[in-house]
């Protein structure tokens, strides 16, 4: 073994981590101002710890004075998300950062490993600013569901470090138990698109209902007086009767009222 100061050598990974971790919580942050859902959830970080990069560098076989580029994950970063639709999304807005680089992307969740994990990886270059300079280290980002975090949290405790000396039948449990937690992320991919798909239906009504009544409105700057009445009186009624079909209709004859009576006053205005 080398006789390296560990201490300084981590030094630069340390500063590397704490600086992506507020990074990545400040972009929750902001997405959640700008766009009202932020596709993180949460953000980890670690340094690996000293026993875990010799275990490592061994199991690699790669030599101490080349651990800096031979493991790629002695600064770590992990982001939480609730939807496999929101790691893509993360992943895009780290590919667009220009104070890293990412080298390398393993997409565990399409080709996910033998033991049923599931994560998307970035292998990125980040630059630190020491006080002897720039140094750029190699980091390692995990983007995973809450469904593929807790499996993978479970199955390291229980599996990832006995590799081989794991009983057979624990290994195929194992297994099973990340085909669940793939299941429950479809579910909740589905669910999602039909909580959207509700908002986006809510919005379109309400958009019909402020539309209609605007419209009938201005009948009446026209002097459309009885036509703006028997309107509302039809808008009255599919209101009562929760008729958006009706609706509909209502808002096409109130435009061609409309049009009809701004026709030749000011054609650029039509509907
Ligand atoms: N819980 C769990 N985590 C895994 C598994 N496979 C990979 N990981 C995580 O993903 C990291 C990188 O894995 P790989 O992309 O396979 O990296 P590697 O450097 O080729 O090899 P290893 O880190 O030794 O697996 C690991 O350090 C773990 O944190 C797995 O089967 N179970
Ligand atoms: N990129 C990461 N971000 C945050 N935490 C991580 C990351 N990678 C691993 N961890 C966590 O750090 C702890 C220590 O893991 P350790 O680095 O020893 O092993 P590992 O990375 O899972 O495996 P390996 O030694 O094969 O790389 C574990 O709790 C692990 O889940």
């Amino acid at each position: 073994m080398d006789g390296r100061d560990w201490g300084t050598f981590l030094l630069p990974y340390e500063q590397a981590v704490e600086e992506l971790k507020v990074k990545f919580k400040t972009m929750r942050a902001e997405l959640k101002k700008r766009e009202e859902y932020a596709p993180i959830e949460f953000v980890t970080g670690r340094v690996k710890k000293i026993s875990s990069i010799l275990e490592k560098s061994r199991r690699l076989n790669v030599p101490l004075d080349q651990v800096e580029t031979g493991i790629e994950d002695i600064a770590g970063i992990r982001i939480m998300c609730q939807f496999v639709d929101d790691i893509r999304r993360v992943a895009e807005y780290i590919r667009g950062r220009k104070d890293l680089t990412v080298l390398i992307e393993k997409d565990y969740i399409t080709n996910f490993k033998e033991s049923g994990y599931r994560s998307f990886h970035m292998i990125i270059e980040y630059p630190v600013q020491t006080a002897l300079g720039q140094k750029n280290v190699l980091a390692e980002i995990q983007i995973r569901t809450l469904a593929m975090n807790f499996w993978a949290t479970i199955e390291h405790s229980l599996s990832y470090k006995f590799r081989e000396s794991l009983p057979d039948d624990m290994r195929a449990r194992l297994k099973k138990t990340a085909e669940a937690a793939f299941v429950l992320d479809n579910e909740m991919s589905a669910i999602r698109l039909q909580i959207l798909e509700a908002q986006k239906a809510f919005e379109d009504d309400s958009n019909i209902v402020s539309r209609t009544l605007n419209i009938i409105h201005q009948l009446y700057f026209y002097h459309l007086v009885n036509e703006a009445i028997e309107a509302q009186k039809r808008f009255n009624d599919c209101w009562e009767r929760h008729d958006m079909e009706g609706l509909k209709d209502l808002l096409d004859d109130v435009k061609a009222l409309l049009n009809a009576a701004r026709k030749g006053e000011n054609p650029d205005e039509q509907l």
